[in-house]
């Protein structure tokens, strides 16, 4: 399988895969492995939250008391499991919640699969890139000291879910695990082997009997108060909003009790893995956003979004921007790693309307969050076909896969100041703006007639937020073969460059050779920059226009799973 980046070659996990049970390093210090021990960029990067530490405690505690109770009352046996995986919080986790009330000593475990390490499906890049792993690994971090302040820890295993958790609940004599509810093909199938798995145990000590118990816990709405079958949802989004928004009500959030505890009593409960544990090389946000992964940083930037800034009450003007923190909330990292729930943002807008001010713009950032559900609840209905090149509506299209145009958008080198800044900002950060993404997959798709695939391939390497649901589920729609009812959806770079960045300062920021050109050339600098590798598909980008078919950068195709995706 073709891996296209040489510097990425060290992504290989191979050590692991070889050796799942390899015993982690012992790194006990989170500033060990910290960027903060590192010396401190010269460009100014924005922290996000931008809350310093004692800030974000406050803040944490806060948010944690306003959604605690002290009269839930447990009334269970034994041990649970809860199987943490893309919830990695405490607030709000009905699988933690039904695990404390059901057992009378809860373990809380995460398992470092190495195939989230492993290659894409198609293309072959990395699965998950060093930003989003670093992401993880403070991720994980925050939620071991969130469990461990409520009288549990965080058991952090090396291996794949189907052979540690039947081995854990054999140990410990586990009656269930918890988790919350996937509903990729990906990982539906770990579901399976891990029930098999679990089945298995019975078979060796049939005094033991633990069981899979699924959660639904990743949207806003929940799956069963949806007002239609899953198999009838609507597929045009806004048949959807108006469906959920007439008929049916947020739940809301699950109130924790204060103390989680006690945990079986394990003595060494390991530490949270450094990068090279990963077989990933740290990288450096040298310029732009720096997320911070956790928990309390999601409830951090819920403070500093609503309350601190009342940015809330300016969203819907400020959405489409590109540029810094403000124009937009940035939850969705936390959103996609669970670290923070759909339902607790939409009981703080709630609380913000009712304090502060209720208006369009406090209404759209719930409006943005349908979305988020509508691609979810699409990829139950469609399955794999939201994988497939054809996407749910099975259309039949000719795509390129040549290999050097695509690199010259990856790497951005296209020649389209607003292109490659945005595909800079995406590898230096893991983060890219909402307009950015639909003006990138536009041109990918429609201006190089490029495999929509590798794009969304790209993207799951390098987001911070990636999420099969969200991601695949934009990607098909941009490409026109999602449920978009316009069809042939171009974003032209001219008007997008004019209506969105007409000063030139984002590109400006991320191409500082830029930076010295009159405004109104930094978008078609002509020869003070690279040359353009396609024309555009509607150009129309008069006298600053270079391109030239010769000069367009061909390549050879990837090896990659053609016959696979081409007989779709
Ligand atoms: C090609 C492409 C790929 C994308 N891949 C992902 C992805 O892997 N993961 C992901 O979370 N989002 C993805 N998005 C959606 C969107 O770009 C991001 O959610 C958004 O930019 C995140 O920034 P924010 O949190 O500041 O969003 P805000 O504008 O503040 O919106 C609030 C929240 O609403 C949700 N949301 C907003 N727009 C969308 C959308 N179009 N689809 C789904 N949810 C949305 C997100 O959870 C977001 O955090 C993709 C969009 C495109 C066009
Ligand atoms: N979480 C995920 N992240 C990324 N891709 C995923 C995820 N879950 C499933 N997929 C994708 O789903 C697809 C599943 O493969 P495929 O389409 O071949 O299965 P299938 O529909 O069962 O095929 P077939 O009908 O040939 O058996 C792959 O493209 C895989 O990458």
């Amino acid at each position: 399988m073709a891996v296209l980046h040489s510097s990425l070659a060290p992504y290989s996990l191979k050590k692991l895969i070889l050796i799942p049970h390899l015993k982690p390093r012992k790194i006990c210090h989170f500033q060990a492995m910290s960027s903060s021990s590192r010396p401190e960029p010269a460009v100014l990067v924005h922290k996000v939250p931008g809350l310093n530490p004692d800030e974000m405690d406050r803040v944490s505690d806060q948010t944690f008391q306003r959604y605690t109770s002290s009269s839930v009352k447990r009334n269970g046996n034994g041990v649970a499991i809860v199987w943490f995986r893309n919830d990695l919080r405490v607030l709000d986790n009905e699988a933690l919640y039904k695990a404390w009330l059901s057992s009378r000593e809860v373990l809380p475990v995460y398992c470092i699969d190495p195939r989230l390490f492993g290659s894409t499906y198609y293309f072959g890049f990395p699965k998950t890139g060093a930003l989003r792993a670093q992401f993880l690994v403070e991720s994980l971090f925050d939620l071991k000291k969130n469990l461990t302040k409520r009288g549990l820890n965080l058991l952090i295993q090396y291996g794949k879910p189907e052979e540690v958790l039947p081995s854990l609940a054999k140990t410990y004599g586990a009656h269930t695990v918890y988790a919350q509810k996937e509903t990729c093909s990906e990982e539906l199938s770990v579901e399976k082997l891990v029930s098999k798995g679990l089945r298995r145990v019975v078979l060796q000590s049939p005094a033991n009997n633990p069981n899979l118990q699924l959660i639904w816990g990743t949207t806003m709405y929940h799956i069963e108060d949806l007002p239609f079958d899953i198999s009838c949802l609507p597929d045009v989004y806004t048949q959807f909003r108006k469906s959920v928004e007439a008929k049916c009500t947020v739940r809301g959030c699950i109130k924790m009790p204060a103390s989680l505890g006690p945990a079986p009593s394990i003595e060494d409960w390991g530490c949270v893995p450094s990068l090279d544990q990963f077989g990933l090389q740290h990288q450096n946000v040298s310029l732009g956003m720096k997320f911070v992964g956790g928990e309390s940083a999601a409830l951090g930037r819920i403070n500093e979004y609503f309350w601190k800034k009342d940015l809330l009450s300016i969203y819907k003007k400020t959405r489409n921007g590109m540029l810094g923190p403000d124009y937009s909330t940035k939850f969705s990292p936390w959103l996609a790693s669970g670290s923070l729930s759909p339902r607790l943002v939409h009981e703080e807008v709630k609380r913000y309307e009712k304090e502060r001010q209720a208006n369009d713009s406090t209404y759209w950032v719930l409006f943005e969050l349908i979305w988020r559900d509508y691609f979810r609840f699409l990829s139950v209905k469609y399955g794999n076909s939201l994988f497939h090149p054809g996407g749910p509506r099975k259309l039949e299209h000719r795509w390129s896969q040549e290999k050097t145009l695509f690199e010259t958008w990856r790497d951005g080198h296209t020649g389209y100041p607003l292109i490659d800044a945005n595909m800079k900002e995406l590898s230096t950060t893991g983060f890219m703006s909402n307009r950015g993404r639909q003006i990138v997959c536009s041109f990918l798709v429609r201006d190089m007639g490029i495999d929509w695939r590798m794009g969304a391939e790209w993207f799951e390497t390098c987001l911070l937020d990636y999420e099969p649901c969200s991601n695949y589920g934009n990607w098909t729609y941009g490409a026109g073969v999602g449920n978009d009812p316009r069809e042939d959806r171009y974003f032209s770079i001219p008007k997008q460059a004019q209506n969105y960045d007409p000063e030139g300062e984002y590109v400006a920021y991320w191409l500082p050779q830029l930076q010295s050109l009159p405004k109104d050339k930094r978008h078609f600098p002509g020869m003070a920059y690279i040359k353009q590798v396609v024309p555009l598909k509607f150009g129309n980008a008069g006298k600053y226009q270079n391109h030239d078919k010769t000069s367009t950068a061909r390549g050879t195709n990837f090896g990659g799973r053609q016959a696979k995706g081409s007989r779709r």
